[in-house]
């Protein structure tokens, strides 16, 4: 597409209370993926488990004070990354004011999150189907931010029989999902073999989430 029309992509509302945001990462995206390698540097990225036994075809890391985890005891939040065994690198500051202004904009206002978690799609990685819930703090949305080659993203309602409607999130497009749709179910289509100067065939997805234990 013309370089001027993919600048002029508008805000899209996916669902009720989830805003799609195309391009509004893209001034942050260069210093999102010098962060990104400093953050594997300490916590790399790693094919984790699901409780059922497969593995993940995305990799994994994460920041913050809480990194999303799943094995063979099942998905929850811990405070310590298990391969290094120390706490998760800290979040960058830029991060989540970034998080922050995106959640905003979509009418979240207390937004301040305590995890962000990293995947790196390499071609043909995907994310099936699913609910983010192991947050439980389902007051606050999610806030999705993506790097690098397009991925076909898959957005439905509360019930898994709801429809799902696709959107392609480019480089530096942001989704906010909370209130009607904070447990919306979501996914990633395999990724296709693409190249982005910035990532090379690689996507990121960085995901801002409230997670405390209660
Ligand atoms: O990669 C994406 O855009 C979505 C990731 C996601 O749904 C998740 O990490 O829970
Ligand atoms: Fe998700």
């Amino acid at each position: 597409m013309d370089d001027l029309f993919e600048a002029m992509r508008p805000s899209v509302e996916i669902g009720e209370g989830a805003l799609w945001l195309p391009n509004y990462a893209v001034p942050y995206a260069e210093r999102l993926m010098q962060s990104i390698e400093q953050i594997a540097a300490q916590a790399p990225f790693r094919k984790m488990m699901t409780p059922g036994g497969r593995l993940m075809s995305v990799m994994t890391t994460s920041c913050g004070q809480w990194g999303w985890q799943t094995d063979e005891k099942g998905y929850r939040y811990i405070d310590r990354d298990p391969v290094k065994q120390q706490p998760w690198p800290e979040m960058p500051s830029f991060f989540k004011d970034l998080a922050v202004k995106a959640a905003a904009e979509a009418g979240y206002l207390s937004f301040s999150p305590s995890s962000c978690l990293i995947n790196r799609y390499a071609p043909d990685a995907q994310m099936g189907i699913h609910q983010d819930r192991d947050e439980g703090w389902f007051s606050e949305p999610i806030v999705s931010i993506s790097l690098g080659v397009p991925a076909r993203f898959a957005f439905g309602g509360v019930k898994r029989s709801d429809p799902l409607k696709r959107f392609e999130l480019r480089h530096g497009d942001v989704v906010v999902w909370g209130g009607a749709s904070r447990l919306a179910w979501h996914g990633i289509s395999r990724l296709k073999k693409d190249f982005h100067p910035l990532t090379g065939d690689a996507r990121y997805n960085l995901t801002f989430r409230v997670y405390q234990p209660r």
